[in-house]
């Protein structure tokens, strides 16, 4: 099923949470909202489950007009982050519950429903857990019950609101590939929100990137990561350094060091440079330069930061994790790879 957002505006008491915001989400295709707190994304969501109601612009489902719809009549599954299961209920009770409360013309005979959970457990790999309630469980179990009980009644499109965000990083990481893997099992057409640019953009086909209520850009990681199209998105996704730079006849210059050659226009431009992405170069050669003033161990590697004096500004490089790196020790750097803003 694929969905159309066509020129949403959403306000809540006036306030515009989302601004004429168009997405063409392919059939089968799994797309992350991703963006900081308060950018829109469970708005968008919301809007897409039939949740709310837009102020202005239209949501299609296929060719259809979907945007008066119900949730039902939309036929979307949902997993939020605290996503209650009815305690209550054993696990294979809830996973069920969506098809034994159908009205009679729409519901399957009983062992029908027993025969699909089972279907479902075995999904979600916990094939053994249909008796147990919800508290005998993981956090991470839970959220694949929850999973499976957003698959029951087939819906054509499943809809994440920050679905793993409440578990541990181990935990996270290991569903993330479990969900994936289930996408590609199953095909659903998928939307889910995160504010996890590593969850983003190692689970979905392509990253929406989102700020105040506006999209900034839509693409495949390499996109978002590699060609931002715009400042926020260069620093929101990955780590990032900001330089004022003057280009003048194709050279550039930060406080009147030559940095390198671009064939911008003249005049002031904002330089965006990588951590790793910075070349060190001895350290009475010409390039940015200053004294580490704090480093940390970031995996393999190791972030070490010092102050530029002119322009003010702290820089943040990526060292071999066996560089010098001793607070005071000398460093000068020079991009290799930047992107110029106007
Ligand atoms: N029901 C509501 N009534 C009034 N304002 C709302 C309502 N829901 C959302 N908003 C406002 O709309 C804006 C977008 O909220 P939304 O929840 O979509 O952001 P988000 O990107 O999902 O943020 P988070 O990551 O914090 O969940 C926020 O400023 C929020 O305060």
């Amino acid at each position: 099923m694929k969905i159309g957002v066509h020129n949403i505006r959403k306000e809540f008491d006036r306030y515009p949470a989302l601004h004429d915001v168009s997405l063409d989400i392919r059939s089968g295709e799994l797309i992350a909202l991703l963006g900081p707190s308060g950018s829109g994304k469970t708005t968008l969501l919301r809007l897409i489950a039939g949740l709310e109601f837009p102020t202005a612009g239209r949501i299609l489902f296929g060719d259809e007009d979907a945007s008066a719809k119900s949730v039902q009549e939309r036929n979307v599954g949902f997993v939020f982050q605290h996503y209650a299961l009815f305690k209550h209920m054993t696990v294979a009770d809830n996973i069920g519950f969506g098809l034994s409360v159908r009205e009679r013309r729409s519901r399957p005979p009983g062992a029908e429903i027993r025969r699909r959970t089972q279907e479902l457990l075995d999904l979600v790999q916990l094939p053994d857990i249909g008796r147990r309630y919800p508290m005998q469980l993981s956090g991470g179990q839970r959220q694949r019950v929850a999973l499976a009980r957003a698959l029951a009644t087939e819906p054509r499109v499943l809809l994440l609101d920050e679905p793993f965000g409440a578990l541990d990083a181990k935990v996270r990481k290991d569903l993330r590939r479990w969900l994936r893997e289930l996408h590609e099992r199953t095909g659903h057409t998928t939307v889910f929100v995160t504010h996890d640019q590593d969850e983003a953009v190692e689970l979905a086909d392509r990253v929406v990137v989102m700020s105040q209520g506006r999209i900034e850009q839509v693409g495949s990681a390499d996109d978002i990561y590699d060609r931002p199209e715009s400042p926020f998105v260069f620093s929101f996704i990955g780590q990032s350094n900001e330089l004022p730079v003057a280009v003048r006849g194709g050279e550039i210059a930060c406080g009147g060091v030559p940095l390198g050659r671009t064939d911008a226009a003249d005049g002031a431009w904002r330089m965006f440079v990588r951590p790793h992405d910075f070349e060190v170069l001895p350290a009475e050669a010409r390039g940015l330069s200053g004294r580490i003033s704090l480093t940390r161990r970031v995996g393999g590697a190791r972030m070490a930061e010092f102050n530029l004096a002119e322009p003010a500004r702290r820089i943040e490089v990526e060292l071999p994790a066996d560089a010098p790196s001793e607070a005071g020790t000398p460093i000068t750097v020079r991009p290799r790879r930047w992107q110029l803003f106007a």
